[in-house]
């Protein structure tokens, strides 16, 4: 039987790209989706599709009346957490490609995922190519513990730092060993200048610039004695590198329990 996905943020830029995904696809069929805007309108039609027959809804609970598998959220940062929550309490596996979720918010997810006895996938970035980013640069960490993040996007973009570069920053922290630079909070001058601290065990300072020109970009900057290495990805500006692996992490999210956090934890 076909694997069943409701997907929330079905008329955005990478919802629409996955309502084509999703009905080119053998496995996967389109059980419900969600739009405010959208509202009762054919998910495929507004996706500039043939019609699919599945109707638009205006909210995920409405959506999830009908009966499904796994629950797509592609929204926005402010109503990612509560759907994830409705979906876990609607017996959903969950995927998160949405931005903008803290720490603490996947703390609670987790426990919540774990009562529920429903797997959660969450990744800042679902392309192949920002994974290796991260897998690159966990282990150049292993042999250089100086690296700061730099985070570039577009001057739209609601969130900062991006999810690409939030969490790379937090595992970048697990791994690293204490940097060589001052501490910030004993540098005079101004210290927002030398931006955000992200990761719970040694802390990356992240610096994010919001403008035109930028889709989005990653970088972290290793520095040592007389040499230095950047790691850097840079998204086009086609929604299609978030496809394959948002499917990949919709097929395989059932087959555990918790939240697990990046396309990584789920390839090979
Ligand atoms: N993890 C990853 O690999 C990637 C993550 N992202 C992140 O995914 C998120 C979505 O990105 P993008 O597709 O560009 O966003 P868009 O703004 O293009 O689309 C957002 C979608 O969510 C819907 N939506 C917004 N608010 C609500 C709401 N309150 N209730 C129901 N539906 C809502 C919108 O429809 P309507 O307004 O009609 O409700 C629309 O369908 C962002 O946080 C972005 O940073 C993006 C790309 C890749
Ligand atoms: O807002 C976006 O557009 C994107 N956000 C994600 C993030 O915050 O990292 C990733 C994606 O490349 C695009």
């Amino acid at each position: 039987m076909a694997l069943r996905i409701t997907l929330a943020g079905s008329t955005g830029w990478v919802g629409k790209a996955l309502v084509a995904a999703i009905a080119a696809s053998d496995d996967l069929v389109l059980a419900g989706a969600v739009s405010r805007s959208a509202a009762g309108q054919d998910a495929g039609e507004a996706a500039g599709l043939s019609r699919l027959g599945v109707p638009i809804s205006a909210t995920l609970e409405e959506a999830l009346r009908e009966p499904s598998d796994v629950v797509i959220d592609y929204t926005k940062p402010d109503v990612v957490k509560a759907n994830t929550l409705t979906a876990l309490a609607q017996g959903r596996h969950v995927v998160v490609g949405t931005s903008g979720l803290s720490a603490e918010d996947y703390t609670e997810i987790d426990g919540e995922a774990q009562k529920a006895g429903r797997g959660v996938l969450a990744a800042g970035n679902f392309s192949i190519t920002a994974t290796l980013l991260r897998r690159f640069a966990l282990e150049a960490a292993r042999y250089v513990p100086d690296v700061e993040v730099i985070d570039y996007a577009s001057a739209k973009k609601p969130d900062t730092p991006s999810g690409t570069a939030r969490e790379l920053a937090e595992l970048l922290s697990e791994a690293r060993q204490p940097a060589t630079s001052k501490p910030v909070a004993e540098l005079t001058g101004v210290r927002e200048t030398r931006g955000g601290a992200l990761g719970a065990k040694e802390p990356v300072q992240v610096h994010s610039l919001r403008m035109p020109s930028f889709v989005l970009s990653c970088e972290a900057v290793f520095g040592a004695d007389n040499e230095r290495l950047v790691i850097r990805h840079d998204a086009g500006s086609s929604a299609a590198p978030y496809v394959a692996g948002t499917l990949l992490a919709a097929r395989r999210v059932g087959s555990f329990t918790g939240l697990r956090r990046g396309l990584d934890t789920i390839m090979d």
